[in-house]
């Protein structure tokens, strides 16, 4: 029987979802918490940029979703997840399991990290497992502008190597082999679109705390120090004495684990992904002749610098939300769910990626305003 349906055992297990940017962990969330599986989840959603959209992404669900808005994983650790993690743990039996998303950017091993150093957080929980999703289509790219893409997979237990509808079969079996050098360990599935059997992913009782301090002697003593060296956005209170780093920056220097073999012993100025930064816009309606041609031509030009795109947009004279969500040149848009009365009409849009300019998406998003009726 799977452990995740023992409330008698009292430690709750815990699930990591990680993954870079857009490679598919809300689609997995959203078909655990859709799933007539029976069992009660809390899910921990950590998101950032200004304006929260991650949230209205996830589906409706009974299940409870505990939101740690902005400012980076590694801080969050120290404080909204074991305050979170303990809260939960305070009402036992109500919960199978817990599930932690983390950004896309994010470094699993603080998360990891506080399920071992937290006296109170390790014994009421058991990491189960850290899952990271792929996109096979962008895995190449990358693997070559990004660390915490390759930290996420070589930390994980199970990957799933997602969007296989987008690659050729041989592509595929290429990119396994990569995702296999980097991970000899883990367990890979692949999925499209997250379609996985979630016994393969829940209850995996994988995460070999041997196997992570085989590799990583200072995995338990390291929590503290990375905490200290990296480098929060400027929504983090944490105050480490380091400078931020302009506006809504993802940048970390958290890597202490070297759980490959590489070496990923940075001192505190090695920050790597400060190029990245978002932009959140906010606006009233949009005329859709203007809003896609926008959305379509902004991407196709600047695509590779785009890692991500999110937006819950209203369409003039149209009943439903729209979401439009992109990962590079990748756009996917679709109704959602009729607004609500009590719910204002407006759209939001992030962009994540590099070289973006604010100024020029703001006032070509503002372009794509639908025009005020006289009588309105
Ligand atoms: N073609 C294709 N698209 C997919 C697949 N899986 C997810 N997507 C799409 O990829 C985009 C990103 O998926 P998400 O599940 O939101 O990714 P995420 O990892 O939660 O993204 P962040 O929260 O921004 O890090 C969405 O537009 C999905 O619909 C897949 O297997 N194939």
């Amino acid at each position: 029987m799977s452990d995740t349906a023992s409330p008698t055992l009292d430690q709750i297990p815990v699930t990591v979802l990680t993954g870079y940017l857009g490679s598919g962990k809300t689609t997995l969330l959203n078909r655990i918490l859709s799933e007539d599986h029976g069992k009660r989840y809390a899910v921990i959603v950590n998101e950032f940029g200004e304006i929260g959209i991650d949230n209205d992404l996830i589906v409706e669900s009974d299940e409870e979703i505990y939101e740690m808005n902005n400012g980076c994983v590694c801080c969050t650790v120290r404080g909204d997840l074991v305050r979170v993690v303990e809260g939960l743990t305070r009402r036992k039996g109500r919960f199978d399991a817990i599930i932690v998303e983390t950004t896309g950017l994010a470094d699993p091993v603080p998360v990891a990290q506080t399920f071992f150093m937290d006296e109170d957080v390790r014994a009421k929980t058991r990491l189960d497992a850290v899952v990271a999703l792929v996109d096979a289509k962008h895995l190449p790219l990358r693997l070559k502008d990004s660390r915490e893409a390759e930290d996420q997979i070589a930390f994980a237990d199970v990957v799933l190597l997602n969007k296989t509808d987008l690659v050729t079969e041989a592509e595929l079996a290429k990119i396994e082999a990569t995702v296999r050098a980097i991970n000899p360990y883990a367990v890979i599935h692949r999925t499209e679109r997250a379609a996985i059997d979630l016994k393969r992913v829940l209850g995996q009782r994988a995460f070999d705390l041997k196997r992570v301090l085989d590799a990583d002697p200072e995995f338990l003593e390291e929590a503290e120090k990375a905490h200290d060296d990296h480098v929060c956005g400027p929504d983090c209170d944490h105050d480490h004495g380091h400078d931020h780093h302009g506006h809504d920056h993802h940048g970390h220097d958290h890597h202490g684990h070297d759980h490959h073999g590489h070496d990923h012993d940075h001192g505190p100025a090695a920050i790597h992904d400060v190029t990245v930064t978002s932009v959140s816009l906010r606006g009233g309606e949009v005329d859709p002749k203007k809003f896609f041609p926008w959305i379509q031509a902004l991407t196709q030009e600047q695509g590779p610098n785009i890692l991500r795109l999110k937006g819950i947009i209203a369409i003039a004279e149209d009943p439903d939300r729209y979401v439009v969500q992109g990962v590079h040149m990748i756009v996917e848009g679709d109704h959602q769910r009729p607004w609500r009365a009590d719910e204002k009409r407006e759209s939001r849009l992030v962009f994540i990626g590099r070289e973006l300019d604010a100024e020029a998406l703001s006032a070509e998003f503002e372009a794509c305003a639908a025009r005020q009726r006289a009588d309105a």
